[in-house]
Formats: structure tokens, C-alpha cells, sequence
């Protein structure tokens, strides 16, 4: 998918928010997108996710399957937290068993199971903002869009939709997204992209403070026998810690997809503790 020249503005005679945008999406990436506030990263987002079309210009190369996660869920919709996302999954062209499957097991993932028949308008915003998520995650689709989709889980969950994205990239999926959070993702992204007057320019994906900053060391014990499981984010430092317990020493800006990776494991890893490395900048959130 490719913008040529894309232009937006909101009225005819609105102010240009964005303008001249020429943009490649390269399959298999991770896309960041920061820049001061209102100064268009939802409304570029929204053009990407095809639910707003330029002003000017145009979008080309075929449009991949998509999903999009909202900066804001419309929560009032009149289903219960399953029945949406396999309305959202058969949407997609799953079939409702399918559906239903994926809609399960996204709940699980982000521990929203025993919610699945509370009506969305019921659910807490923290919960409402997992179904969210899931019903972009379960269309495993080919460009996915999140606007602040880590706002307002919880942290295990902020977890497991860092897994989820790196999961989705790992698959070929180019994932777009805009998070307040500069350390979200950190050292992952391929790409960062930040909105300045109305155009783009790139910016250095290592600016999200890959290296950098503060370090977390946690200490974790596996069931006997069970090695470490493979590609964990940050790409964590280890050492035994003595009685088959491991520390692994990450990046503070990996530390919640690491718990998450590690909580999610099958079979999961015990998280024994949890401490900043001393001689850290006191920045850690
Ligand atoms: N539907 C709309 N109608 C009119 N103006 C809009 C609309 N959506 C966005 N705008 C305006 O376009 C500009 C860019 O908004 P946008 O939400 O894209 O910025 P943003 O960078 O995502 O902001 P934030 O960081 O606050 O989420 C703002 O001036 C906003 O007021």
C-alpha cells in the first residue's frame, strides 16, 4: 500500500492537517508513529485503516486486509463482549465456530474470559478497551492499525499486546502505531514516523530509548527442566540466580512485554521479584 501526495483537512476550508504525505507500507514491519499532540496521528492513522479517505491524493497498491483499533471504542454497541467479536470475526469472513474459537481465546490471552457475556456497555473501560483489541487481533489481518490501544489495560495486558504485535509482525504483518508511551515497543519498531507541521519525516526508531535508560532485573524460576523460551523481547541479560532460579536483566522499556511473554509462556514462568538495577536514572514508570 503506498500514499501518493495525500492530503487531509476537515471542512472545505479547513486548515490542512496533513499534506503532500508519500508514504510506502513495507509488509512484515513494525511502524511508529509519534508526534505533538493534534497534530494528526489519529487522522493519518485513519486513512491507513481505510476509514477515512484523503482530501487529496491517493492511496494505491491494493488495500490489505485490516483491522484498526480506535483511539476511542464505541462501548455502547448492543452485544455482549463475545457475541461482538464474533459478529467482528464472521465480519472479517470467519465462520462462526472460527469466530467463536478466536473470540475466546483473545479474551483468555488478554484475561477477559469471564466476560464474555457481559453487554459491552457493562464492561468496565479497562475491559472494554481488551475487546478492543481483540477484535482486531482475532481478523489476523495483514495491516494493523492501534491508536493508543495500550491505554487503559492493565499491565499484563499491555503485555501481551506487545506479544501480540511482535507475534503479528513475526507472521508478515505490518503493524502501525501511536502510543504516548516513547518506550512502548522500544527497540522493536522498524520504523518511526513523526508527524511535523502538516507532512511526515522519519525519525530513528533507536530515539524510543532502546538502549538507553533505566534496566530492570527480574528474577524468574521455570517448571524443572523447562528452558527459557525463545525471542523474548528486550532480549534480556541472563544468570543463574541459584536454586534453577534465572535473573534476566532488560531494558526497563522491555519490561512489560518480558513479564508478559513470560506470564503467557506455556507452560508460564514464575515471576520471583522484580527490582531496578541499581546506579538507574529514577525514570522507570
Ligand atoms: N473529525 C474531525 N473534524 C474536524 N477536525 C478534526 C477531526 N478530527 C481531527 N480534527 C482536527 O485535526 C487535527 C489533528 O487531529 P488528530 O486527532 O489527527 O491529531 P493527533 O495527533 O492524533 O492528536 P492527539 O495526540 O491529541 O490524539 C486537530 O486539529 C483536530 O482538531
Amino acid at each position: 500500500m503506498r500514499l501518493s501526495g495525500v492530503g487531509r483537512r476537515y471542512g472545505l476550508a479547513g486548515p490542512w492537517v496533513l499534506r503532500g504525505v508519500d508514504l510506502g507500507l513495507p509488509r512484515r514491519s513494525l511502524v511508529r508513529v509519534e508526534g505533538a499532540n493534534g497534530t494528526g496521528k489519529s487522522t493519518l492513522l485513519r486513512l491507513l485503516a481505510g476509514i477515512d479517505a484523503p482530501t487529496e491524493g491517493r492511496i494505491a497498491g491494493g488495500r490489505p486486509r485490516t483491522a484498526y483499533v480506535p483511539e476511542r471504542f464505541p462501548a455502547a454497541l448492543p452485544f455482549t463482549a463475545a457475541g461482538y467479536l464474533v459478529h467482528l470475526g464472521r465480519i472479517h469472513g470467519l465462520r462462526r465456530t472460527e469466530a467463536a474459537g478466536r473470540a475466546q481465546e483473545w479474551l483468555s490471552r488478554f484475561g477477559a474470559a469471564e466476560h464474555a457475556r457481559t453487554p459491552l456497555a457493562e464492561l468496565s473501560k479497562g475491559t472494554s478497551q481488551k475487546v478492543a483489541v481483540a477484535q482486531a487481533l482475532l481478523a489476523e489481518p495483514e495491516l494493523l492499525v492501534l491508536d493508543e490501544a495500550w491505554t487503559g489495560l492493565d499491565t499484563a495486558a499491555r503485555g501481551e499486546l506487545d506479544r501480540a504485535v511482535t507475534e503479528s509482525v513475526a507472521a508478515g504483518s505490518t503493524v502501525v502505531f501511536v502510543d504516548h508511551d516513547p518506550r512502548r515497543l522500544a527497540g522493536a519498531a522498524d520504523t518511526a514516523l513523526r508527524v511535523e507541521g502538516t507532512g511526515l519525516v522519519t525519525a530513528s526508531p533507536a530515539s524510543a530509548g532502546a538502549t538507553a535508560g533505566p534496566r530492570v532485573r527480574i528474577e524468574v524460576a521455570g517448571p524443572a527442566g523447562t528452558k527459557l523460551p525463545a525471542g523474548l523481547p528486550g532480549a534480556p541479560v541472563r544468570a543463574a540466580a541459584g536454586d534453577g532460579a534465572l535473573t534476566l536483566t532488560v531494558a526497563s522499556a522491555h519490561s512489560d512485554a518480558l513479564l508478559g511473554a513470560l506470564l503467557t509462556a506455556r507452560p508460564p514462568w514464575h515471576i520471583r521479584s522484580l527490582s531496578a538495577v541499581p546506579g538507574d536514572h529514577d525514570e522507570a514508570a
